[in-house]
C-alpha cells in the first residue's frame, strides 16, 4: 500500500493551441481535457492504473469535481473536509508542445485544519488499510496558504514519532523542499527536478544541472550524505539520475512525441515506486522510473499511463561515478 499525500489538489483543466499562445489575444482551443489533479493524486491515479494499491490523502469535499473524478477512476481516497472548492489549476500547449501553466493559491488552511490534516495521515499511515501494510507515504506538492514550509519536515517527524517505519517519499520544491532535506528526520526519498535540485543546493544555474548527469549525481551525493536514501532527479528530456550510497545511475529514453509534460514527473516517481513495490532493484527502478516519465509526456494533459503501456526496453541507462 502506498499512501499519497496532496495537500494542495486541483482540478486540472488542459487547453491545447492551434497555433502558440499569443499574450493578451483571444485564442480558440482545439482541444480541452480535465483531469483530477495535484502531484500526489497523480502518483495515486498512476499506481492504480498499474494495480498498486493506493491511498489518496486529500483535503476537499467529496462533492468536488476533483473527488468525483477519483471516483470515476476507481482511486481510493480519504478527504478532509474543508468548506472550499478545490482550486482550478490551468495548462495551456503550444503545437509544439510547449506548456504555460498557470497554478491557483489553493485553500487556506487554519490550525484546525493543519493539525486534522496531519492526524488523517498519521492514522492512516500507521493502520493496516484493506489488509496491507503501508510500504511508502509520499507527501507531494507545494502548500497551500496557511500551511508554513516546514510543514513537510514536522509531518515526517511526527510520522516517525507515531511509530511508521515504512519508506517517506517527499516532492516538494522551494523552501518546503529545503525545510524537508534540512529537517531532523530525512525522508527516504526526493524527486527534485534540475531547477528544485538546484534551489536545495544554492547553484545558480539549473540548465547546467540538467545537461549533465554526472555533475548532477555529484550535487545530488550530498544529500545522500546527510542521511537521504534515494535522490530521484529527473532531467526532463535527458532522462534521470538515481543517487544513493550503493551507487549512481543515468537512464534515458528513446526520444518521444511529447504532448503535455504536466505530471511526468509524478509519473516518473509512480514508476519508481511501482517498481519498488515489484522487488525492482534501485537501478531497475531508475529505468521504469524514466519509462513511466516518458510515457506521460506522450499523453494529452494529466494523463497517466499503465505500466504495460511504458517501454522500459527502450530505456538505457549507465553507472556513474561519484
Ligand atoms: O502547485 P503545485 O502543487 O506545485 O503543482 C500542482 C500541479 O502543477 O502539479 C501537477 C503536475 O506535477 C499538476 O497536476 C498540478 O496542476
Amino acid at each position: 500500500m502506498i499512501i499519497t499525500l496532496t495537500a494542495n489538489p486541483s482540478l486540472d483543466r488542459t487547453i491545447e493551441l492551434g497555433a502558440p499562445l499569443a499574450h493578451g489575444a483571444v485564442q480558440r482551443a482545439t482541444g480541452a481535457v480535465q483531469d483530477p489533479g495535484g502531484k500526489g493524486v497523480n502518483i495515486s491515479r498512476a499506481l492504480h492504473i498499474s494495480h498498486v494499491p493506493t491511498l489518496a490523502v486529500i483535503p476537499g469535499e467529496a462533492t468536488d469535481p476533483v473527488l468525483t473524478g477519483l471516483r470515476e477512476v476507481g482511486v481510493e481516497y480519504a478527504n478532509l473536509s474543508t468548506g472550499e472548492p478545490i482550486r482550478s489549476n490551468i495548462t495551456v500547449v503550444d503545437p509544439d508542445g510547449t506548456t504555460t501553466k498557470l497554478n491557483a493559491p489553493g485553500t487556506h488552511f487554519t490550525p484546525e485544519l493543519r493539525q486534522a490534516l496531519d492526524q488523517l495521515v498519521v492514522e492512516r499511515a500507521c493502520a493496516v488499510n484493506d489488509g496491507q501494510q503501508t510500504h511508502w507515504v509520499v507527501l507531494a506538492g507545494s502548500l497551500p496558504p496557511g500551511l508554513d514550509a516546514s510543514y513537510y519536515a514536522e509531518l515526517v517527524g511526527k510520522l516517525r514519532s507515531a511509530g511508521f517505519t515504512g519508506n517517506i517519499a517527499v516532492d516538494t520544491s522551494e523552501a518546503p523542499l529545503i525545510a524537508t532535506a534540512r529537517g531532523e528526520h530525512k525522508p527516504t526519498l526526493i524527486k527534485p527536478n534540475s531547477e528544485e535540485l538546484a534551489q536545495l543546493t544554492g547553484s545558480d544555474n539549473w540548465r547546467e544541472l540538467e545537461a549533465s548527469p554526472e555533475l548532477t549525481a555529484r550535487t545530488a551525493r550530498h544529500l545522500v550524505d546527510q542521511g537521504i536514501r534515494y535522490v530521484l532527479a529527473t532531467l526532463g528530456g535527458e532522462g534521470a539520475v538515481l543517487i544513493s550510497a550503493e551507487g549512481a545511475w543515468w537512464a534515458k529514453h528513446e526520444p518521444v512525441t511529447v504532448r503535455s509534460t504536466v505530471g511526468a514527473g509524478d509519473c516518473s516517481l509512480a514508476g519508481f515506486l511501482i517498481a519498488h513495490e515489484l522487488g525492482a532493484s534501485p537501478q531497475d527502478a531508475l529505468v521504469q522510473a524514466v519509462a513511466h516519465g516518458s510515457a506521460a509526456a506522450s499523453l494529452p494533459g494529466t494523463r497517466v499511463p499503465a505500466l504495460e503501456a511504458t517501454t522500459p526496453q527502450k530505456v538505457t541507462v549507465q553507472a556513474l561515478a561519484v
